[in-house]
């Protein structure tokens, strides 16, 4: 046990040291494939942070633990931690730092900065949308990626849903989900398919090796996304094979539809958009951009000093204008379907098993005994009141409604809380720490931000995921 903190220091553990000493967990704020994000509010500040919760847990083919640690996603995870770490040892404002790490039990904690709500569903609920709102995305995203390529690390997972919107007055677009990333050796280059599919760099298919580059082509397929409503490469199947013999293969070729033509309308200053994106996703390697040059195109970089005013009127807004905003809107609402349909559902079993563990951590840990009882705020108020009556008593939650009931006795007969795990290490050193690079950012303003959606609800299914899992070859 013990805290890792982000500056790569494995604090002193204290004997009493974990996460519920230091924290108090609270709401969830959103879910991933094998782990949650929570609220968690340092006790000693009342400072709060987000804490992504990650079960390490092995299941069997019916989702039931089976007492051991899945030994890869153990890995998978230190190695997020480490390289999350070391991307926030140098402060950036468009990387979600983290602040603090805990291993207890079979679960990790990441304890990081605080976001309001996603990239996409931000601007799904912008009242209006400008070439220059999109400029500004791209400057705060590649600020983001140019951050992390100077901490040579390779993102990988580069995608809307991996940037949040935070800062101070939730106008900054910040990376995160360090899940794949990985060290750029000082010699020689990458290898393996890793990502999500539409968003894969030809060079990472086609097996040649492959480097920062794949992050830039990944920016320049979120721009394509974004200018045309559409992937860049669409092929008639939707499924992850099939898009990745279509990047490979450029097959059907690669498009960029001029005004008039049947899938874009794109005129007067969204062209610089599409000259911006061109680049980006140029197939040749030698020929693309590197983000810190593609930061100073004139697309992101001209207007990077301006304060985009939050909502304009659109009366007295240019008829060009209006329609570049319209056409924006509409790309935006397309592209945020299209993305949903990549989200890979949660599953529900390893959602109940961490929350059952959390449950009887709280307790066990020393942790705020109310905090349990937030985990019967989602729609089942007989729990919650039955939860407050009966407070748990350490090492025995005591839980009144059926299905909890049947949900702790699950834990208790197949998930086994196993054999605590060392805090994983920062796995840096000071001569691993590069400078960072210092910019001054713009904020950018897309109107009022929308209330946080239930977390899991905004996630659809989907035929076939186009994702790969967390450290998984596809
Ligand atoms: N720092 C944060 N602040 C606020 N909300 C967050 C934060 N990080 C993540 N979230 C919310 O939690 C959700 C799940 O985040 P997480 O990174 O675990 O998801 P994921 O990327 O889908 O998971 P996976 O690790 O399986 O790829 C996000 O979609 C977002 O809504």
């Amino acid at each position: 046990m013990g805290c890792s903190t982000s500056k790569g220091v494995v604090a002193s553990p204290k004997a009493e040291q974990n996460f519920y000493s230091d924290y108090k967990l609270g709401k969830k704020l959103g879910e991933g494939a094998f782990g949650q994000v929570r609220l968690a509010t340092e006790r000693a500040t009342s400072v709060e942070f987000a804490v992504k919760i990650v079960d390490v847990r092995d299941r069997d083919d019916n989702g039931m633990c089976t007492g051991h640690v899945n030994k890869s996603r153990d890995k998978v995870t230190k190695a997020e931690i480490s390289l999350w770490n070391k991307a926030s040892s140098s402060k950036n404002q468009h990387v979600v730092q983290l602040h603090c790490s805990f291993a207890e039990k079979s679960l990790y904690y990441m304890v990081c900065e605080k976001c309001q709500c996603s990239f996409m569903d931000r601007l799904v609920e912008a009242e209006t949308m400008s070439d220059t709102d999109l400029s500004k995305i791209f400057n705060h995203m590649l600020r983001g990626v140019i951050h992390v390529h100077a901490m040579e690390i390779v993102h990988r997972d580069i995608k809307p849903d991996n940037f949040l919107w935070g800062g101070p007055n939730n106008e900054i677009l910040k990376l995160c989900d360090f899940g794949l990333a990985v060290q750029m050796p000082k010699q020689g280059k990458l290898t393996g398919v890793f990502g999500t599919a539409p968003y894969m760099a030809p060079e990472m298919l086609r097996g040649d090796g492959y480097d920062f580059l794949v992050d830039v082509w990944s920016v320049g397929a979120v721009a394509y996304l974004m200018v045309f409503g559409n992937f860049p490469y669409s092929p008639p199947e939707a499924s992850a094979p099939a898009m990745k013999e279509a990047i490979l293969h450029d097959s059907p070729p690669l498009e960029f539809p001029e005004a008039g033509t049947a899938q874009g309308v794109v005129s007067g200053s969204l062209k610089k958009a599409v000259t911006f994106t061109k680049a980006l996703l140029s197939r040749s390697v030698s020929q693309r951009l590197s983000a810190a040059e593609a930061i100073k195109d004139p697309f992101v970089a001209e207007r990077s000093g301006q304060q985009v005013s939050p909502v304009k009127e659109s009366a007295a807004a240019e008829p060009a204008e209006e329609a570049v905003a319209e056409n924006l809107r509409a790309n935006v609402r397309k592209a945020k379907k299209l993305t949903q349909k990549l989200s890979a559902k949660p599953s529900p079993t390893v959602q109940t098993g961490i929350e059952d563990l959390l449950k009887i951590l709280i307790v066990k840990t020393g942790g705020d005994r109310s905090s349990s009882n937030l985990f019967f705020s989602e729609g089942d108020n007989q729990d919650q009141e039955a939860e407050e009556e009966n407070q748990p008593m350490a090492a025995d939650v005591r839980i009144k409604s059926q299905g909890s009931m049947r949900r702790a006795a699950r834990t208790m007969t197949h998930s086994g809380v196993v054999s605590e795990m060392k805090s994983p290490s920062s796995g840096q050193s000071d001569d691993l720490i590069t400078p960072s690079i210092s910019f001054t950012a713009p904020l950018v303003s897309l109107g009022p931000a929308p209330k946080r959606r239930p977390s899991s609800g905004g996630k659809s299914d989907s035929e076939e995921q186009l994702r790969s899992t967390q450290g998984a070859q596809v």
